[in-house]
Order: structure tokens, then C-alpha cells, then sequence
């Protein structure tokens, strides 16, 4: 089971480093097209987080525009000197939390009470503590949207697995207005890049950090797993099984052995007795939960060989069956991530299939 949610991290920047200028009107650094982009983002969590200081600041209403989602809106405050007319509270029917330190909650709750779910969030502010909270109520996948001060704080705690950065071609050159992040003990070394994208006058940078890096890194290679496949009228799929060590225990394909063969179980059966205490399961497509060729779905492959994580990228369409695979795994507190942004790549590989869009 997550101990918290899947963090990532969105900024747009300026060239010399920071998210605003000192003047009362919001700086737009994105153009329209990476605005587009952020909202698609929006679109995929559960919840968009922003620190005090942004809601003041800009006033944010923190919305998916294209209407596609229903992400919470989630804020941190210490001083609990919010607005409880802002748009943050008072627009889109969708849950508001607000963390504050145990202290400050009596406070808080009195002026936002009314407008939001006020939670003790500790004493100081543990943002472990949140960010368990936030698992609990269902958070899978967190978008921390800033401001710099709670950019700096996610980073220096070691808790975000994606940063996702827009350059914007302009300079700010002031030196009172907010940069991305302030000094601190950041996570060390260099960050794996998996992404750089033109858009417009905008670079777009992708990073992943820690964990989500090896994930990353993993869930590729079961990906090109996926070219070995025989020509087939299903899913073309690879998976990898590794150890706590990252060690690769097993990989498999689809049609391996067998046209029926799916990648998942394929890899499972080559396991023998090996120790799969904090094992994972990289699967380029969600594990099938019901299926008409077999009568073990690899979900339950998954679930009797006791490998508790597992990571995909494409959350399978509803093409042949309704997969419920992701949904029963945590329900059986395995953690289960998901890589959305190398969906593209398994749809590539799966281009035989009648996908529509
Ligand atoms: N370009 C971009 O992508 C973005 C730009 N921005 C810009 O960033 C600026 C705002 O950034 P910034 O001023 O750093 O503010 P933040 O949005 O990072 O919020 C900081 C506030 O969060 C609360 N907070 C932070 N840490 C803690 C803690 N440990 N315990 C309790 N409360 C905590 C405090 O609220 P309190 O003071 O109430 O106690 C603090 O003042 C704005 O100019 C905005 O336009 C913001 C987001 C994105
Ligand atoms: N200025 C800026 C961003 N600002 C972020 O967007 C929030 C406003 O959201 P909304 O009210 O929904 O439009 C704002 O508070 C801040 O978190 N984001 C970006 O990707 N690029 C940008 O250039």
C-alpha cells in the first residue's frame, strides 16, 4: 500500500530562474499551448496543491478548464491569513483541504471551517504526515503547483518523483520577486531527464527522481520488452520482475511460448522460489483482471506470487474487457504506480489494434 501519493512537481520558469515578477499582475510564463499541456496534467490527478502564499499572490482557481477531471484542491498555511471568498474556495464542486500546524488548526478552522476540511497536519508541519493524510483520502497522484516556497520544501524533503519544468523565454532580473526554489538541501546528483519538448517559445523538461527514476528506467525496458512479441490480434505487452535491489528475477512477453501467453504471467512462472520481499512488477500495460483465453487473470498471478509493487504505464482501453486490474491490486494493498507519460510509447507498439484516437 502507497505510504503517499505519486508527487510531481510543475513550474514555469523564466531564464534566470524564477516563477513571478514583483508587479500586482500575474506573470504569464507559459503560452497557451503549455497551458494546455499544464491542464492536461490537472487533468490526470486527484488533487493540485499550492502553498498560502499562492492563493494570495495570484488568486487561483486551480481548475481543469478542458473539464476532463475533478482533481481535490489541497493548500498548507501557518499563518491561516486566507480569504475564505477566493477562488481557491469558492469555485469548482470539488473537495478543498487545508494542512496546518496543530497550533495554528483551532484558528484556521474558525475562518475556513465553513469552506474547507481543516487538518492538523502536525506540530511543526510534517509534510510526511500530509502527505500520508492525503494517501488515506484516496490521493493517489499529487501535482504540486508552487508557489517557491513549497517547491523548496517538497524538493529538500525528498518526496517529489516527477518535476515537470517550463522555460519561458523572458527575463524577470528582480531580485525581491519569487524564484523557483530557495536554498536547501536538495536530492543529490543529477536528476534523470525523460523528457524535453519543444512548445512554441517554451522548452518543457521532464525529470524523475529516486524511485520513480529506476521506475522509469524499468518500465522503458519492458516497453522495448513489448517488440519481441509475435505478430498478434490482442495487446503486445513486456513485463519485468525485479528484487528489492532492482536485480532483474524474470521478464516475459506476450505470445512468449504460447499465442495466449501474457507477458505478466509468463515472467511470474519463470520466478521459482525467488525472494520477492520488495519486489516489483514492471508491466507496460496495466495487468489484465479478467479474461476469456485463461482462466488466471494476471492480476491474481500477481496477487498469489505476493509481488507487492507494481508499475505501468497504459491503463488498458476497454477494448476486449473492463480491466479493473490497477483498482483490485491496491484494494489489496499492493502499491501500484502508474507512468502515464510512457503510455504513447505502448500505444506505438500496440498500433495493430482498432484504438480509435
Ligand atoms: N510560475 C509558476 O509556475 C508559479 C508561480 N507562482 C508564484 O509563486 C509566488 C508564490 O510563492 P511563495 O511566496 O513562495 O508562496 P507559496 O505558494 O510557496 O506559499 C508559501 C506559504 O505556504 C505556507 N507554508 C509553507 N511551508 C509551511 C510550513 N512548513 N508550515 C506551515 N505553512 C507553510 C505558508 O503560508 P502562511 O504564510 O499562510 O503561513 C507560506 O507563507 C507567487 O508570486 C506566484 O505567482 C506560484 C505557483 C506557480
Ligand atoms: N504563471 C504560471 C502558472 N501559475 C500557476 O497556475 C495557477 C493559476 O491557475 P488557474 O487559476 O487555474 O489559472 C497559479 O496560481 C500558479 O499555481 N503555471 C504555469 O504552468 N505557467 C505559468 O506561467
Amino acid at each position: 500500500m502507497s505510504t503517499r501519493p505519486y508527487v510531481l512537481a510543475s513550474a514555469a520558469v523564466s531564464l534566470d530562474g524564477y516563477l513571478d515578477d514583483t508587479s500586482d499582475r500575474r506573470l504569464l510564463l507559459s503560452n497557451e499551448e503549455d497551458f494546455a499541456r499544464v491542464d492536461d496534467e490537472r487533468a490526470g490527478v486527484d488533487a493540485i496543491l499550492v502553498g498560502a502564499g499562492t492563493i494570495r499572490t495570484d488568486n487561483p482557481r486551480l481548475l481543469v478548464r478542458s473539464g476532463r477531471g475533478n482533481p481535490a484542491k489541497v493548500t498548507i498555511t501557518g499563518s491561516g491569513d486566507l480569504d475564505p471568498s477566493a477562488n481557491f474556495f469558492t469555485t469548482g464542486d470539488v473537495e478543498k483541504l487545508v494542512y496546518a500546524p496543530a497550533a495554528a488548526v483551532p484558528k484556521v478552522r474558525e475562518r475556513l471551517g465553513a469552506v474547507a476540511t481543516v487538518v492538523d497536519g502536525g506540530d511543526p508541519l510534517d509534510l510526511r504526515r500530509v502527505l500520508a493524510d492525503l494517501a488515506d483520502r484516496g490521493i493517489e497522484r499529487l501535482m504540486v503547483e508552487g508557489g517557491g516556497a513549497v517547491h523548496t520544501m517538497f524538493l529538500t524533503a525528498g518526496v517529489v518523483d516527477e518535476l515537470q519544468l517550463a522555460v519561458a523565454p523572458v527575463f524577470v532580473g528582480e531580485a525581491e520577486a519569487p524564484r523557483f526554489v530557495g536554498p536547501g538541501r536538495f536530492p543529490p546528483g543529477r536528476l534523470h531527464l525523460t523528457e524535453t519538448r519543444r512548445i512554441g517559445d517554451v522548452v518543457f523538461m521532464r525529470y524523475h527522481l529516486g524511485q520513480a527514476a529506476r521506475d522509469h528506467r524499468r518500465l522503458r525496458e519492458a516497453i522495448e520488452l513489448a517488440e519481441k512479441c509475435p505478430p498478434s490480434t490482442t495487446f503486445r505487452v513486456g513485463a519485468i520482475v525485479v528484487n528489492a535491489a532492482d536485480e532483474v528475477l524474470a521478464t516475459g512477453y506476450s505470445g512468449e511460448t504460447d499465442p495466449h501467453d501474457h507477458a505478466e504471467e509468463v515472467a511470474i512462472a519463470k520466478l521459482g522460489d525467488a525472494d520477492l520481499t520488495g519486489a516489483t512488477i514492471y508491466s507496460s500495460l496495466e495487468p489484465c483482471s479478467s479474461r476469456a483465453s485463461r482462466a488466471v487473470s494476471c492480476t491474481q498471478h500477481i496477487l498469489n506470487a505476493g509481488i507487492p509493487r507494481v508499475v505501468f504505464a497504459w491503463r488498458e482501453p476497454n477494448l476486449f474487457v473492463d480491466c479493473v486490474g490497477a483498482e483490485t491490486l491496491r484494494a489489496a494493498g499492493r502499491e501500484v504506480r502508474e507512468l502515464p507519460d510512457l503510455a504513447t510509447l505502448v500505444k506505438a507498439t500496440n498500433a495493430h489494434l482498432p484504438l480509435g484516437d
